[in-house]
């Protein structure tokens, strides 16, 4: 265990002189680039392994925007060099793996980008494209000059212990790291807590338990006090595992890092139940949710069944969106009726979900009700206190629309007396989340791990690692965090859902307007591949973007 009261390093002025840069330059097996440069007459301060150089560029903070022929434009992720000159580059130690030496072209050509749209016209221009992402020829650290950590923040997901498991092997098997450091408890685990020291051994089983060995939390984000623990343990590389309000934190960490002209990389990797990460095709943890909701929707299926006028409702997550009860609701196909926070619906009157269920009941004798945490939030009765109640991390706290609707439900038939109805509820929330990860799921977080690492080996930095159209990519944090990803309720997929439980659409044609798609953000296209609009790269927003470039 590394104590928190570990003392601040000690060796952060002396160490400037030329014949201690020489020797430490010899010391590294990284061949250096031709000399040091020094901007201004600053001297470098190094310290422990985290080494301070004068900046480049004051740009650096900008987005890393490059565009080539016929509207090609790659959203790039910063890299060491963009802010400290000079640095010494080795060999990437892959090359004499065993393993690896079979693949032929086993190392990712630098110019080799993913485009974020693959739909395409023969007109269209080439559009947007990631940095692909896998193991390059160079590094930019020598494996003993590495000291990892990793933490996970924000709510559970499964596979937070196989991303966790993978990074650590990743480190040790590839590139022969054998510092890696567990932060426990989530952001405030950098400044509040004990460290575990995280070997091959101390991971090798972890990917069979659901949540994380590191513990989590939410809020206690405070960048200062993170990034100069960062800087005391002389930790350079950051492995971040959370959701969009933990890409959010790793971005200002980042920033903070670059500001203080840090070597030191921070790695996202996106974590989110909810799938609510724009960009990437979906989030870890997402199949293994839908499948765990299949059993929930069974109990639910025969419970309703075996009884007269059965009603199965199953709670599922989805703060904002409803991609889980979606895919659920398609995949189970018991389903009558699937609602979720991007399709407003209402309860009384004509098109409503009463009547609905009313026609339901009388046709089939029993119903499935599948309903995500966020959806009719706006109908729920709630004081003015418990609207503004939010969690340690600023999310606003929901109330349970499952015991609400069920009440409701109860309620209006009891008002009716045309039927006498048996409302089954479940909750299976927490069961969902709290699950390991399936074998799909494992195999997506050993890649995005691998990704990471090799990232992160490479140099590149302020970047979350990410699937974009089957492709491991490397994505700026801004493109992380600028937004939410949303059922597009006018998509081709939620009407396969429309379709497939014959529910009300709850919409007139005056609904669908820009406004009510997705919050407006039509135009952009579906965030994720797990929506199917078709959008191509010469939709509005690639002739938009090219042309702001
Ligand atoms: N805008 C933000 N800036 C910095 N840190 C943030 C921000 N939003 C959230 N965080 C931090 O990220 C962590 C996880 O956020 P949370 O929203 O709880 O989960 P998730 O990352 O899963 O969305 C918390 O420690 C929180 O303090
Ligand atoms: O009770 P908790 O831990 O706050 O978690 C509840 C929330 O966590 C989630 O599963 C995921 O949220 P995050 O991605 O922000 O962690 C939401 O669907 C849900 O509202
Ligand atoms: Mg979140």
């Amino acid at each position: 265990m590394d104590s928190i009261f570990a003392p601040k390093s000690s060796s952060t002025s002396t160490l400037s002189s030329p014949a201690f840069i020489s020797r430490f330059l010899e010391a590294s097996s990284c061949r250096k680039f031709s000399s040091l440069t020094f901007v201004g007459s600053r001297p470098f301060r190094y310290s422990s392994y985290s080494t301070t150089f004068s900046m480049v560029s004051n740009d650096v903070s900008k987005p890393k925007i490059i565009s080539g022929d016929f509207g090609y434009v790659l959203e790039d992720v910063p890299h060491f060099t963009d802010y400290i000159p000079g640095l010494a580059t080795c060999s990437n130690p892959l090359q004499d793996n065993p393993a690896y030496s079979v693949v032929k072209q086993y190392f990712v050509h630098v110019d080799d980008s993913v485009p974020q749209k693959i739909v395409a016209h023969k007109d269209s221009p080439r559009g947007i494209h990631f940095r692909r992402a896998g193991p390059r020829q160079k590094v930019y650290f020598d494996s003993d000059e590495v000291h990892a950590c990793i933490v996970t923040c924000g709510g559970l997901c499964p596979g937070l212990n196989t991303v966790i498991r993978e990074i650590v092997y990743s480190l040790y098997h590839m590139y022969g790291v054998s510092r890696v450091l567990g932060i426990e408890g989530g952001y405030r685990g950098f400044y509040a807590r004990n460290t575990i020291a995280l070997t091959p051994k101390v991971v090798n089983d972890i990917h069979k338990r659901g949540g994380t060995i590191l513990g989590t939390s939410r809020g206690g984000h405070d960048t200062s006090k993170i990034v100069d623990s960062i800087q005391d343990r002389g930790i350079n590389q950051v492995y971040i595992i959370g959701g969009d309000g933990t890409q959010k934190g790793a971005s200002v960490i980042f920033e903070e890092i670059r500001r203080r002209g840090l070597k030191v990389v921070v790695a996202g990797i996106p974590k989110t139940i909810d799938n609510d990460i724009p960009v990437i095709d979906k989030s870890f943890g997402f199949d293994t949710a839908v499948e765990e909701a299949q059993r929930a929707i069974n109990a639910a299926h025969v419970e309703a069944e075996s009884v007269e006028n059965g009603i199965g409702l199953v709670k599922l997550m989805g703060r904002y969106s409803g991609f889980i009860a979606m895919y659920a609701t398609l995949a189970s196909r018991d389903v009558d009726c699937c609602l979720i926070p991007e399709s407003p619906f209402y309860l009384d009157g004509e098109g409503g979900l009463f009547e609905y269920i009313e026609k339901q009941l009388k046709e089939n004798g029993h119903m499935v009700i599948v309903i995500a945490e966020g959806a009719g939030q706006e109908l729920l009765s709630e004081s003015k206190q418990s609207r503004n109640q939010q969690d340690a991390s600023g999310n606003k706290l929901l109330q349970d629309v499952g015991l609400w609707i069920s009440q409701r439900i109860k309620d209006y038939f009891s008002r009716q007396k045309t039927m006498a109805i048996n409302l089954k509820y479940i909750d299976p929330t927490y069961m969902i989340r709290a699950v390991p990860s399936n074998a799909s799921d494992n195999v997506y977080c050993t890649l995005l791990a691998q990704s990471a690492v090799h990232g992160a080996m490479a140099g590149y930095t302020g970047f979350t690692s990410g699937l974009v159209n089957g492709r491991q990519t490397y994505i700026p944090f801004y493109r992380i965090i600028e937004k939410q990803n949303n059922v597009v309720i006018t998509d081709r997929m939620w009407a396969r859902l429309l379709s497939s439980t014959n529910q009300p659409s709850f919409m007139s044609d005056k609904d669908v307007t820009e406004e009510n798609i997705s919050g407006g953000k039509k135009e952009e296209g579906p965030a994720t591949q797990l929506l199917d609009n078709g959008d191509c790269a010469d939709g509005v927003l690639g002739k938009k973007e090219v042309s702001s470039v």
